[in-house]
């Protein structure tokens, strides 16, 4: 088992699943948002996650997600990760409504940012901490952007979490190392361009992964 486990997110493809699964991720993630060079409907990502091991956590990424969206995507997948402006108590009903393991993805800029975490205590079973987009940005994650990794070198903690945004092949020991992550989450840092994942650069990171 690796010190250091990672999801790689923003699958559309049976290659790039492929990859993922084969070289060792933990977690694989399917986007539906439909503003997302990543989005995946609920019949696409059914076909992609078939020929997934049980190993392997399948993620679905939603945003504010409606009653409607999770019906469709909760049968297929492992987790819900909740990247809108889900409160505490939406996302504790998703979880009972579901039955699945819920991660809250908090964005983070400041110090500040980080008091957000504490109130999905008893509602999410994870917290995702990503960089927070830009005022105006079509996407809330996905943007390869990172933060200031220091904000949690003494962060106490409420949950079980991961470190996401900007985590690519050549930072991501020194991610580890200043935050202290046992899973990291990465999108962009495995894409050629947006949207297109490149199954060498999969393999490259895991690999790099295995090796912390
Ligand atoms: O990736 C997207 O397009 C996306 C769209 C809408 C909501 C969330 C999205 N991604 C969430 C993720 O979990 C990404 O992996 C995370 O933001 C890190 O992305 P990156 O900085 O590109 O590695």
């Amino acid at each position: 088992m690796p010190r250091i486990s990672a999801k790689i997110c923003g699958l559309s493809t049976p290659d790039s699943v492929g990859a993922a699964v084969r070289h060792g991720a933990s977690h694989i993630g399917f986007v539906f948002f439909p503003k997302s060079p990543r989005h995946v409907t609920a019949e696409q990502m059914q076909a992609l996650a078939a020929g997934v091991p049980g190993h392997v956590a399948k993620v679905a990424v939603l945003v504010d997600p409606d009653d409607e969206l999770l019906a469709a995507v909760a049968p297929a997948v492992d987790v819900v990760q909740l990247h809108g402006a889900e409160t505490a108590e939406r996302v504790a009903a998703i979880g009972h409504a579901t039955g699945l393991e819920v991660w809250k993805a908090i964005s983070v800029r400041t110090r500040a940012d980080l008091t957000a975490a504490p109130s999905y205590r008893g509602a999410a079973q994870r917290i995702l901490y990503d960089a927070k987009p830009p005022v105006g940005a079509d996407l809330p994650g996905g943007l390869g952007l990172r933060f200031d990794w220091a904000l949690l070198t003494d962060f106490g903690h409420p949950l079980p979490w991961a470190l996401s945004g900007g985590i690519d092949i050549a930072n991501v020991a020194r991610a580890v190392t200043t935050t202290g992550a046992s899973l990291v989450d990465i999108s962009s840092g495995v894409e050629s361009a947006p949207g297109v994942k490149d199954v060498d650069k999969i393999a490259a990171f895991l690999k790099a992964i295995a090796s912390l």
